[in-house]
Order: structure tokens, then sequence, then C-alpha cells
């Protein structure tokens, strides 16, 4: 089908290849013009030099998605795209936005008559090759007109063998790597919480690997003293054990090359997803404390000059006399 899109950076540049590659016809517009014109180039893609151009090019009813930053970035280009299309059409949010403004973006939206999914969709850089695994919320219309660019951009049922219950039947909801998962903000509290256990799981690694590093440790007795092999660890377990998975597989990868961790940063961002799912957390009264210490670590990596720290070596310092230089004991 014929679809619009904008942002094309690490995600919409690769989501627009494998549009294309699916026999869709991308209309494509990003604020740096050169990403356009080299993807219209690669793909056969038609490069917008603007919003309103980009509209124009399309054929009504419709179908406009953005990847483009999450908050005021997208919320600018939903403002203007919705000032140049018409009743019928539809909005897609591919981006990780809160689905709390994806709630409130759909209801404005309806008022003119325009359609907005929110559409949480997870794959990273892999997507090109793997699919995307994409969660939808909104109204049934708009997953009718998205639906055969929904079917190109997901997995499809053969990326995970299907479970022996379901085996030889018709397809499942969620079996094709996409899944409508009702009203608007429905998407994207699904890739939230997504997110949330995408946060727990990496911590938990970090933390296993860290043990390891240090399972040396001068304060450790020589006989229980070990210098693991970190990299063999991670290689190891990704072949039939229990934690074996993608994220070991990316861990592995960094572990081996280069200088291994050395290339990275010790301190860790993060784009807004855990703190939403704290938030929801909170409101639901649903205890999430992994997710919450997967933040609260994130947090602490941040905190570069170590206010917190220092505070309770000097408080320790006050009312004990104890060292305020770190010390390790047995
Ligand atoms: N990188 C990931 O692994 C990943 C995975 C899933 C979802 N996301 C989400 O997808 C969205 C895009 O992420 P990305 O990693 O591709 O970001 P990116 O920074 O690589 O690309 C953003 C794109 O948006 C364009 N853009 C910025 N402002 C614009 C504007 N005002 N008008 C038009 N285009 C504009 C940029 O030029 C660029 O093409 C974000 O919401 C992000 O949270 C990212
Ligand atoms: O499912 C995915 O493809 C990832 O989760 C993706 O959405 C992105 O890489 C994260 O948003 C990073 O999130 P943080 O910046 O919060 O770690």
């Amino acid at each position: 089908m014929q679809i619009g899109f904008i942002g094309l950076g690490r995600m919409g540049g690769n989501m627009v290849r494998r549009l294309s590659k699916g026999g869709h016809q991308c209309h494509v517009y990003s604020n740096k013009p050169e990403e356009g014109t080299a993807l219209a180039a690669e793909t056969g893609a038609i490069a917008a030099a603007n919003l309103g151009k980009l509209v124009a090019g399309l054929t009504a009813p419709r179908t406009v998605w953005l990847m483009v930053p999450a908050g005021k970035i997208t919320q600018g280009v939903i403002d203007e795209l919705s000032g140049l299309l018409s009743a019928g059409d539809t909005i897609i949010d591919g981006g990780n936005s809160n689905y709390r403004d994806s709630v409130a973006r759909a209801a404005t939206l309806a008022e003119k008559g325009l359609h907005f999914l929110d559409c949480g969709t997870s794959g990273g850089l892999f997507g090109l090759e793997r699919g995307y695994s994409l969660m939808i919320g909104g109204d049934d219309a708009g997953v009718a007109a998205a639906r055969p660019v929904f079917e190109t951009l997901a997995p499809g049922v053969e990326a995970a063998p299907r479970l022996p219950v379901k085996d030889g039947g018709p397809l499942q909801p969620g079996e094709a790597g996409w899944l409508h998962c009702g009203k608007p903000g429905a998407g994207h509290y699904v890739k939230m919480v997504h997110n949330g256990i995408e946060y727990g799981i990496m911590q938990a690694f970090a933390e296993g690997f860290a043990l390891f590093a240090s399972a040396n440790d001068p304060v450790v007795p020589k006989e229980r003293s070990y210098s693991f092999d970190l990299p063999a660890i991670a290689e190891v377990w990704r072949r039939g054990s229990v934690v074996s998975s993608w994220l070991l597989d990316l861990g592995a990868e960094a572990l081996a090359g280069g200088k291994g961790l050395a290339d990275y940063s010790p301190r860790v961002a993060d784009s807004g997803e855990g703190r939403w799912t704290l938030n929801a957390a909170i409101e639901q009264g649903v205890a999430t404390p992994v997710i919450a210490d997967a933040l609260f670590a994130r947090f602490t990596s941040h905190d570069d000059l170590g206010t917190a720290n220092r505070f309770l070596s000097a408080l320790r310092n006050k009312f004990g006399g104890h060292d305020g230089v770190p010390v390790k004991t047995g």
C-alpha cells in the first residue's frame, strides 16, 4: 500500500527499507533532507521536501507513520500534520511515546475525524532483518487501514515456533508479531511495560557479570578467588542455558568485541519508559521492585559527584568516627 513515513533515523530508515522491499510505496520526510534523498535513491521511496508536499503526494484515505523522537517533537509533527490531513486519514505514532500522551492525542485527532494509532515498536537496529514486534492501540478502522503495513513490518508467525496447543490451527492474536492491544494508548502502554521488563532483565545480567568481574577481588580468600573469563561464560550460557536470550547474545557480542566493556560508558541513560512504568505501578498499586531497582540503578550511574554516597560516608564518619575512604571488608 501507499504510506507516508516521517522520521528516517535508526528506526524509520530501516522500516522504510523493509516496507519498500515488501512492495509498499513509501513517501518519506525527515527534517534532515539528506536522509530522505539517500533513502529515496536506495529504496525507490519518494522524498518530500516538507510535510505539506508529503501529504499532497498521498491519495486519500492516507496513512502516515511517525518515527521521530517522543515528546515535543512528536507533538509538533502531529499538530502540523493534523492541519494538512483530512477526515478518514490515519496517523500512526511508532515512537516510544508516553501512553498518556497517546490517549490525549487520539481524542484530539478524533474531533477532526482522524484515526490515531499508538504503535509500540520493538526490535531496534535488527528489525530490518528480524522484523518489528508491534503493539497497537486505537480504533478498529485505523488498524484495518494500516494492516498491510503491520503485516510487512512484523516478524511473522515463523519467527517463533508455534505453541503445540495452537499448531495447525488458524493464527491467533499476536502470533503474526503484531497485536491490536486495545483502545487508544493500549499499544504504548504494552510497549512501556515491555521496556520496564527490558530494564529488569538487563540489570540482572549486568549484576551477574559484575559479580564475575570481582570474584578475584583481594577481599576474597585465595581458595575461593576466581579469574573468570566473562566472554566465555556468556558464550556457554548462549547454548542451552535457561538464561539464553537475544539480550544475552548482544551482551556476549559486547564482551567479545574491541576493548570489551571498556568501550562503553558507565553512565546509563534512559528515555522515560521505566519512569512511566513506575508511575503506572504506583497508580495501580502494583509492586514492581525489580523494575524500580533497575531504573534507580541507572539514576545512580548518573551521580558523577557521588553526592548521596559521600553523604553516607560523612554521616558514618560523624556518628562513629568511621573512615570516609571506602574500605572493603571480608
Ligand atoms: N532506536 C531504537 O532502538 C528504538 C526502538 C524502538 C522505538 N524507538 C523510538 O522510535 C523513535 C525514533 O527513534 P530513532 O532511534 O530512529 O531516532 P533517531 O534520532 O535515529 O531518528 C529520528 C528521526 O526523526 C527525524 N526528526 C527529528 N525531528 C523531526 C521533525 N521535527 N520533523 C521530521 N523529522 C524529524 C530525524 O531527522 C531522524 O530522521 C523514537 O520515538 C524512539 O524512542 C527507538
Ligand atoms: O524494544 C526496543 O526496541 C527497545 O526497547 C527500544 O524501544 C529502545 O532501544 C529503548 O527505548 C531504549 O530505552 P531506554 O533509553 O529507556 O533504555
